[in-house]
């Protein structure tokens, strides 16, 4: 296989070191994520034209705070800290670093503050930047220029010589820092001097690789939800080792109206075995009583386990489960780093029972949404899968608050129906993220036909999203809301209300629970 250009990446425990990686992948550039305490030759031997330090939630004045391993300092090799990266390198390189009088979180703007900068150049003198940060960088290390300051007069970057150290106190690597793209390609090709040669087809062939490595001649039992990542997953795998996989599709009874069938009439055109299996009772079941939305998620979680590897067995015993777990759901769960926060167990990752049989495989679990449908295509892979919006696991489980029973997820189940329907109508699926319907456990006053009605509350949830990561609220027209909730309350008896969330996330989820 072809030697490519890797750039490591040193992890601080910051949310968006996955982000560093998508973009530099976005540039044509390979690289690799290692934990910030690695051992300097560890680092090395990787062979890296840059290294570049991620952010973090710890202050480098602690004195157990992480620190940059001496030798790679010394290195020669180009460096590029970011936010925490930023702050780390000041204090060893014999600045200051203070906490501010008052942190900076969110849009902000920086001035460019020097002639030569090498990240910096070309660009304009005034940036629109993304922070998250309360320390400060107030003195700079001896040999340092400032490249750039924000509003306030704080510090927001600075290089030493040519660029080879560069430290900047935004984050280039979110999609909200304007220019952040532009200075990442500054480093690695000016700086680092990267040949831009990686390409998601090599990712494809390395993965096919490992997969035949790690999985040998033992048979393999995929979760296939209908939905992109799983179908990806699964098309990948058989790639890899052909008859070995077989797919399993299970109705947990959580699914929306018709999709179970239409699922299974999809997959026809692919290659793939699949098998189904209707498991709502057991679904059903095991959230009888249940109201808590991480309970929910657990109960979830188990009961898909206990589905799998009951099936396992029946289809000739599969050693490894395959899931198209992607990276958000990874991170949202507080699987990543050390000291990540839970915001929700996912189910097919902090709902994974430890005392689970099956080993897992999880070939897109470092990828972003977006880059899953690019792979998809680059597979071949029609568009009705990879342009489906994302459904999660957990299903109406998620958006029906409150208990999870029968009569109330057919409420929803058609709400959501006219909610699709009518998105579709507008010729708006493919621009939104997701849009679909949330049931509130809430009963309001109605009248319908001079009749006093006292009924559930339906939600309107569209959602524009690059990544799932963060995501604004859909303007949607007004006569296509207007519509929609007409027809909700002729159509469904027992919702009498329709509402609109307008939150984006932060500071909600774009799921309820
Ligand atoms: N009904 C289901 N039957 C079998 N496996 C499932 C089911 N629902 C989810 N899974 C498994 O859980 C994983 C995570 O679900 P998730 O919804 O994130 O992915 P997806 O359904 O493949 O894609 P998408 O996010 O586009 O809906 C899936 O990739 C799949 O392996
Ligand atoms: O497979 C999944 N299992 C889950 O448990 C799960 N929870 C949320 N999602 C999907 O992830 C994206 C981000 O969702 P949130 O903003 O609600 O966290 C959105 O696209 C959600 O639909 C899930 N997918
Ligand atoms: N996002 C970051 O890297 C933050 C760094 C450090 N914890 C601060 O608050 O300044
Ligand atoms: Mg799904």
């Amino acid at each position: 296989m072809e030697v490519h250009d890797n750039i490591v990446i040193l992890d601080c425990g910051s949310q968006y070191t996955q982000l560093i990686a998508r973009r530099i992948r976005e540039l044509s550039v390979h690289s690799e994520i290692l934990p910030w305490d690695s051992d300097a030759e560890e680092v090395l031997r990787r062979n890296p034209k840059g290294i570049v330090v991620s952010g973090g939630p710890r202050s480098c004045i602690e004195p157990d705070a992480p620190r940059l391993d001496e030798r790679l300092l010394r290195s020669g090799i180009p460096l590029l800290g970011i936010c925490y990266g930023m702050q780390m390198l000041a204090h060893q390189l014999g600045g200051r670093v203070e906490r501010a009088g008052a942190a900076e979180y969110g849009r902000a703007r920086v001035e460019r503050a020097s002639e030569t900068s090498a990240l910096l150049e070309g660009l304009p003198a005034s940036l629109q930047v993304w922070m998250s940060h309360w320390d400060q960088v107030t003195g700079l290390p001896p040999g340092a220029r400032a490249v750039a300051v924000s509003e306030g007069g704080a510090l927001a970057g600075f290089e030493m010589g040519d660029g080879r150290i560069g430290a900047l106190q935004f984050h280039p690597e979110v999609a909200h820092t304007e220019q952040g793209t532009e200075i990442l390609r500054r480093f690695l090709f000016r700086i680092c001097g990267c040949d831009p040669t990686w390409r998601l087809e090599d990712w494809i062939d390395r993965t096919v690789e490992e997969i035949r490595e790690k999985v040998g001649a033992e048979r393999v039992l995929c979760g296939l939800s209908g939905g992109v990542d799983s179908t990806v997953a699964a098309v990948l795998t058989a790639r890899a080792l052909g008859d070995q996989l077989q797919c399993l599709f299970v109705d947990n009874g959580l699914l929306r109206k018709d999709e179970a069938d239409q699922v299974m009439d999809t997959y026809r055109v692919l290659d793939l075995s699949v098998h189904r299996v209707d498991a709502g009772g057991r679904f059903l079941g095991a959230l009888a009583g249940v109201t808590d939305p991480e309970a929910k998620r657990k109960a979830i979680g188990w009961t898909f386990v206990e589905v799998f590897e009951d099936v396992a067995g029946g289809l000739g015993g599969a050693a490894w489960l395959l899931q198209g777990t992607l990276y958000p759901d990874v991170i949202e769960s507080g699987h990543q780093g050390k000291g990540a926060s839970v915001i929700k167990s996912h189910h097919n990752v902090g709902g994974l029972p430890e005392i689970m049989k099956m080993k897992v495989l999880e070939p897109l679990r470092d990828l972003f949404k977006d880059e899953v449908r690019q792979i998809g295509r680059l597979l071949g892979i029609p568009e009705v899968f990879v342009a489906r919006q994302p459904f999660p696991g957990p299903g109406l489980a998620v958006r029906c608050l409150g208990e999870v029973v029968e009569p109330r997820l057919a409420l929803l189940r058609e709400a959501d129906a006219i909610f699709r329907e009518e998105i579709a109508a507008a010729g708006l699926y493919n621009q939104l993220w997701q849009a679909f319907c949330v049931l509130l456990p809430t009963r309001s006053v109605g009248v319908m036909g001079d009749v006093r009605t006292y009924a559930e509350t339906a939600v309107l949830r569209a959602v524009e999203s690059q990544d799932g990561m963060t995501a604004d609220w859909a303007r949607l027209p007004y006569d296509l809301l207007d519509r929609t909730a007409r027809r909700i309350c002729n159509e469904v008896p027992g919702i009498n209300r329709v509402t609109l969330d307008i939150t984006g996330k932060p500071p909600s989820t774009i799921e309820w629970e």
